[in-house]
């Protein structure tokens, strides 16, 4: 068994989706970022490379490199899956903490374990996701962005 942590934060920008969990969100405003800005899969990639000793998003996918720019991190995390993958790593689950004031995530919650357990090959069940405000205390309360927590937890796959 091998344990992961993950952690990332982006601002609020206009003019930009708001993308979490691999779903677009309606809102009057997007996250900045010279990806798409996910910030729950960043931080999910995050866990996911640690728990394997792999190092950090930052290492894989420069965000200094043209390539990423915009780039959808749905295809980032399949890539960082296939990682694993090769290690003979897979998920036995994870536990995501999204910290934002606004917008009200709930309604999104279900659909986004769906999407991001259909992009790790990996049972829903697999996959907890949790929303907190930060009682309008810090960058978070004021609304000047999103933060988003992981822990995962890795196991040796299983021979058939
Ligand atoms: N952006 C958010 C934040 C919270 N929720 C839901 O509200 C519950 C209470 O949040 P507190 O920060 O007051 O503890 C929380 O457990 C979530 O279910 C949300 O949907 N979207
Ligand atoms: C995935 C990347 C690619 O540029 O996304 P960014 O939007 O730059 O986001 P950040 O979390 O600051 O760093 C991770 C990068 O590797």
């Amino acid at each position: 068994m091998k344990i992961g942590i993950g952690f990332d934060v982006h601002a609020f920008a206009a003019d930009r989706k708001l993308v979490l969990g691999g779903l677009t969100i309606p809102y009057h405003q997007g996250l900045d970022g010279h990806s798409d800005a996910d910030v729950v899969i960043h931080a999910i990639m995050d866990a996911l490379l640690g728990a394997a000793g792999l190092g950090d998003i930052g290492t894989h996918f420069p965000d200094d490199d043209p390539v990423y720019k915009n780039a959808d991190s749905m295809k980032l995390l399949k890539n960082v899956h296939s990682f694993i993958s090769r290690d003979a790593l897979e998920v036995s689950n994870m536990d995501i903490v999204i910290m934002a004031q606004q917008p009200k995530l709930a309604p999104y919650i279900a659909e986004m374990k769906d999407s991001i357990a259909q992009a790790l090959n990996i049972s829903n069940t697999a996959v907890n996701v949790k929303a907190t405000t930060t009682e309008k205390l810090g960058f978070v309360g004021r609304e000047e962005g999103i933060a988003a927590q992981v822990v995962v937890l890795l196991m040796t796959k299983r021979e058939d």
